[in-house]
């Protein structure tokens, strides 16, 4: 009987919730198209779902198609969204930031990189991007150019020369997360990297789960996962305060010392728990994507004979030029065109990133449809990537689409666009080209799983992981 009269009474707490959240969400006639659903899960699992089966795009799509609409409402991760589709769309959040919009992140991945994200659009928050933009602008990164090629030549060499098959995605992030220690903090103790990659892996698998932190739920598992890492981090930067006293280490080496040395225009310092949770968002943010585009290439070179042709041709002629032991640079770069075309188109089809956030700062006006305050913004790649009046043949790989002026404004948009666009895109882009270097001077291959499904958890990888045969080159 007990059971009864709490099953009827949860029903009962559950009807009120959704009633009130409905009025709460369709209260205003002139919200835009679509449904938020139930409170709390709203449409989540339908957008997560399409994600893990390899159709994330068909979230988006549907619903422009239902509403005849590029704008609609929803609800995802407990909150009233609205999606912003098409060019005008990216175009009105982008050039927004900060002024209708902000930053927002869900809950789980807020709870789990709490300090910074929390901090995010405060001023201090604002000048530490600033200052993250500055140390990866593209004049600094060129030094960078021979050490990314050193380490590519080591990663081939102890995990790819040899094989005859190799699994494609879990090597693409160790190459970048190995990179990226040295890069961002100068930690090259494998120990140590191998510490830090299987926590964020943890984490990563458990960080986009239902926003539950009890004992041993995924996202109670991902929040200690990043404890440890905060952890680790806040190690390697007492160490990095001492040696650089001890004249141990240099100002100048890299991100970690900038951080350390530099204040803001306050004569303000960063204290060490935000140096801790910046480049962990660097860490995470920087090898996932790289690995994710990476993998991407690796795929599209092998079901595209005539692409991978010209990609060959390309990084034969540079590896031709060089004398032995000599390391690419970056008039090597600046000759690798059709390969970086071909790597954009691949960004374009695959984005690795599916969506991100935003958050309306007031009420306002959008297309007719009002967008009230606080309501979550979403804006997606593949609401532009995949149209046809901007893309022709949407579906056919064509690096050609890069030549010249390339895509109209705001309608290529992996790296994102406006004050908020991603700082690391020319860091990207060396390490990506560096990789394909690497990968077709050595390798034809061909896919072991034909018809292998792209899936986004978050970030699109293969569903197996890539696996691959391995045709090395004949000397
Ligand atoms: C192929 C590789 C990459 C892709 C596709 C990518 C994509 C993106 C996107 C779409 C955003 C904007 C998100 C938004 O609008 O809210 C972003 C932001 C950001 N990315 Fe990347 N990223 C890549 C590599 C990197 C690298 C290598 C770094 C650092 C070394 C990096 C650091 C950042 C940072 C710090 C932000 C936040 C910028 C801000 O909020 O002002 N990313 N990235």
């Amino acid at each position: 009987m007990e059971i009864l009269y709490a099953s009827l009474l949860g029903f009962f707490l559950l009807l009120v919730i959704y009633l009130f959240y409905n009025h709460k969400t369709s209260g205003n006639a002139n919200l835009p198209p679509g449904k938020t659903g139930f409170p709390v899960i709203g449409e989540t699992l339908d957008f997560l779902y399409a994600g893990w089966k390899g159709h994330s795009e068909k979230f988006i799509s549907d619903r422009i198609a239902k509403y005849s609409s590029n704008v609609f409402k929803t609800s995802l991760f407990g909150s009233p969204s609205v999606v912003f589709c098409g060019v005008n769309g990216h175009q009105f959040l982008f050039s927004n930031e900060n002024k209708l919009v902000r930053v927002w992140f869900p809950r789980p991945i807020n709870k789990i990189f709490r300090q910074s994200t929390e901090t995010f659009s405060t001023e201090e928050a604002f000048n530490a991007r600033k200052y993250i933009r500055t140390l990866i602008k593209p004049e600094g990164l060129q030094s960078h150019i021979g050490l990314m090629d050193t380490f590519a030549h080591c990663h081939f060499v102890t995990y790819w020369e040899n094989k005859d098959m190799v699994l494609v995605f879990p090597l693409a992030k160790h190459c970048a997360f190995v990179l990226a220690c040295r890069l961002l903090m100068s930690v090259e103790d494998p120990n140590l990297v191998a510490i830090l990659e299987n926590a964020i892996r943890f984490l990563l698998k458990w960080a986009f789960s239902v926003p539950i932190d009890l004992p041993g739920t995924p996202l109670n598992r991902a929040m200690k996962a990043s404890s440890f890492i905060q952890k680790e981090l806040l190690m390697i930067i007492k160490q990095r305060k001492i040696d650089l006293t001890t004249e141990m280490a240099s100002p100048t080496q890299d991100i970690l010392s900038h951080m350390v040395l530099t204040s803001d225009d306050n004569g303000n310092f960063m204290d060490e728990v935000d140096i801790a949770n910046k480049m962990f968002g660097l860490l995470v943010g920087s090898h996932d994507n790289i690995a994710s585009v990476c993998t991407s290439i690796v795929k599209y070179l092998a079901e595209l004979p005539e692409v991978y042709q010209g990609v060959y041709q390309e990084q034969l002629g540079i590896a031709k030029s060089k004398a032995p032991g000599e390391l690419l640079n970056w008039e090597d770069i600046q000759k690798m065109k059709y390969s970086w075309n071909v790597a954009c188109e691949v960004m374009r089809l695959t984005p690795p990133s599916q969506f991100a956030f935003r958050e309306a700062l007031t009420d306002f006006t959008y297309n007719g449809f009002s967008i009230p305050k606080g309501w979550k913004l979403l804006w997606t790649p593949q609401s532009t990537h995949s149209n046809q009046e901007l893309f022709p043949e949407p579906q056919k790989f064509d690096p050609s689409r890069f030549e010249g002026s390339g895509p109209p404004p705001y309608a290529y948009v992996p790296f994102g666009g406006g004050p908020r666009m991603c700082p690391g895109k020319e860091f990207a882009r060396l390490e990506i080209l560096v990789f394909m270097h690497h990968l077709v001077k050595r390798f034809r291959w061909e896919k072991l799983i034909p018809d292998e499904k792209i899936v986004y958890i978050p970030i699109a990888s293969p569903e197996k992981g890539l696996p691959i045969r391995l045709f090395p080159h004949k000397a």
